[in-house]
């Protein structure tokens, strides 16, 4: 007997909007990444036994060198890349670092004016919210 429901994995991951005034931190996933050189928000998956906010506090480190108070919960959004996976994505807003972001993994990292964010090419989960950032209706 196949159980569907039983098939279907759930990765939860964390996604940092970082915030400078009118600009946002983007990032563009490495050559060597799934999905390289698209666009996203800082962040990863979450391990077993690790909060959200773990999570992401230790992703940033590892990601940007910046240790970064974590601050509300955005949106949270569920998306397909490939079938029988399911990634829940947590984005929280960010206001409070200490330093500079240092790119340590990615092919680029920019700060972006709100409005120039669309014409990134950004991860296919992300679009909706990107969208809405750039609109001036979130954040
Ligand atoms: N960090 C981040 N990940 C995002 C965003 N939007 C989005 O769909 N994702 C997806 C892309 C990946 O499938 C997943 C993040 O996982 P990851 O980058 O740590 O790992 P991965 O999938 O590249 O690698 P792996 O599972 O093969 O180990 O979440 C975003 O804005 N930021």
């Amino acid at each position: 007997m196949s159980e569907p429901s039983a098939a279907v994995k759930v990765k939860r991951v964390v996604a940092g909007i970082l915030v400078r005034g009118d600009e946002i931190l983007c990032c563009q996933r490495s050559h060597n990444d799934p999905m390289s050189l698209k666009w996203e928000f800082p962040g990863g998956k979450i391990e077993p036994n690790e909060t959200a906010e773990a999570a992401l506090a230790r992703e940033l480190v590892e990601e940007l060198n910046l240790a970064a108070e974590i601050g509300p919960l955005v949106e949270t959004i569920r998306h397909s890349y490939t079938a029988g996976v399911i990634i829940e994505l947590y984005f929280f807003r960010i206001d409070r670092w200490q330093g500079e972001p240092e790119n340590r993994v990615f092919a680029d990292i920019r700060w972006v004016p709100r409005i120039e964010m669309p014409k990134l090419d950004f991860l296919e989960a992300d679009l909706g919210l990107v969208k809405e950032i750039a609109e001036g209706k979130r954040l």
